[in-house]
């Protein structure tokens, strides 16, 4: 399977926890235009049964506390869209193409199964959420949100294009809302990230 990370550190982490020859991991960048455009690159390079965003995330209390696993069961662009006098609308509603993928749900359970991960819907966004009210916001446009991250969208329009099932696979580092910097926890979530590869049901995932 191609994995798509963002940096070299959850690159590093990933290979450190999958088994050889399991996974090929492409490092994109940050943002879901680094994301479509890396994994276009390498789904046109070659062949992948399956394509999964990986990485570090913010999590939504109380689904996902710092350090947990989440696996997205939609894959939702949380700020593609138009901001009118009468609140965000999403590019679908405006008539324009798409804003959420739905990732093979026999899948989805089986990652969840597999890692103790809590499946729900991860956003991606381009804007790092840094206060309670954006948080609020958010839950309150997509209810049952696990996560925000701001690759999955990115990899999994280029996916589909190429025909290719995505999932999104995150560990939490920090809590969605007020920005509080020295409350990160990169190293726990990357250690999450080596342990979640490490125990993924690859052959299941490919059926
Ligand atoms: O400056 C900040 O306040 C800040 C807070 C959280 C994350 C960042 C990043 O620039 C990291 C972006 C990178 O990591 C993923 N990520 C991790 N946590 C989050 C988050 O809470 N919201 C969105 N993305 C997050 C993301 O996928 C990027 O790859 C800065």
């Amino acid at each position: 399977m191609l994995v798509v990370v963002a940096v070299d550190a959850e690159a590093e982490a990933v290979l450190r926890g999958a088994p050889a020859g399991r996974v090929t991991v492409v490092t994109a960048g940050v943002g879901p235009a680094a994301a479509a455009a890396t994994t276009a690159f390498a789904l046109a390079a070659g062949p992948h049964p399956l394509v999964v965003s990986a990485g570090i995330a913010g999590g939504f209390a109380p689904a996902a506390p710092i350090g947990a696993t989440v696996v997205a069961d939609r894959i939702v662009a949380a700020d593609l869209g138009a901001q009118t006098p009468d609140g965000f609308q999403d590019v679908a509603a405006l008539g324009f193409g798409t804003v959420a993928h739905t990732p093979p749900p026999t899948a989805v359970a089986r990652v969840a199964q597999a890692l103790g991960a809590t499946a729900g819907p991860v956003l991606t966004v381009s804007t790092v959420t840094g206060s309670a009210e954006r948080a609020a916001e958010l839950t309150r446009r997509h209810p049952g949100a696990v996560a925000e991250a701001m690759e999955g969208f990115g990899v999994a329009e280029a996916a589909a294009r190429h025909g290719v099932p995505a999932l999104e696979l995150r560990t939490v580092s920090n809590a969605v809302g007020p920005r509080d910097r020295a409350a990160w926890r990169i190293g726990e979530a990357l250690g999450a990230l080596e342990r979640a590869f490490a125990r993924l049901p690859y052959d299941s995932l490919l059926t």
